[in-house]
């Protein structure tokens, strides 16, 4: 299974390639690929396991932050009540785009971090606030998703990650916590 030292760090030029598409039908390969990034989101959400494998945590993973220049990400966003643990988006997603997006921004309150930055980076992170994603799945139909707040987030930090762009690249420089009006804070 996937565990830290598969995660390639800033600096690595993959980080900054743009990643190719994946041609249909999908290959095995690709298959097995998005299904070990789910597992490793699993596990690092999982108490004993991060603990055991020194796992950080993770609700997103996209291919290139393994040394794969393909356009795969895995996303696995816990709903918090625990009163239904169905998770609130768990997917793998092949060739993800963004065909819609709202004027309305929205940035994580406590901005943004990244399994392949090891440094702490502060700064509103701002993103569109609602998108409409279109992918292929794993069997190979082609799904069109609507997603708002924290995974409208997560899937634009991962789609990032598929065009060679960091979290970091969105923030502020002069201003980090500087919010234009209208920008949704998110807790
Ligand atoms: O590096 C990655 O792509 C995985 C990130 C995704 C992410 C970070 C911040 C905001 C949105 C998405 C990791 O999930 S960062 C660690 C983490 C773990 C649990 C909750 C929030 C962030
Ligand atoms: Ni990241």
């Amino acid at each position: 299974s996937i565990n830290m030292d598969d995660i390639i760090r800033e600096g690595n030029p993959t980080l900054r390639a743009m990643a190719d598409e994946i041609s249909l039908p999908i290959e095995k390969e690709w298959i097995t690929l998005g299904e070990k990034m789910l597992e490793f989101l699993r596990n690092s959400q999982d108490p004993v396991k991060s603990e055991e494998m020194g796992l950080r945590g993770g609700v997103g993973i996209a291919a290139p932050q393994l040394d794969v220049s393909k356009r795969i990400i895995a996303v696995l966003v816990p709903n918090d009540d625990l009163e239904n643990p169905a998770s609130l988006i768990e997917e793998i997603l092949y060739n993800p785009k963004i065909i819609a997006h709202s004027v309305q921004k929205a940035c994580l309150k406590d901005g943004e971090g990244c399994l392949s930055v090891d440094r702490e980076i502060q700064g509103f992170v701002v993103r569109y606030a609602r998108i409409t994603v279109q992918y292929t799945n794993k069997d190979g139909e082609t799904k069109k998703i609507k997603l708002r707040g924290y995974e409208a987030i997560v899937v634009q930090h991962e789609i990032d990650h598929l065009n060679g762009v960091m979290f970091f690249d969105h923030i502020n420089e002069l201003e980090p916590f500087k919010l234009e009006k209208g920008v949704l804070v998110l807790e």
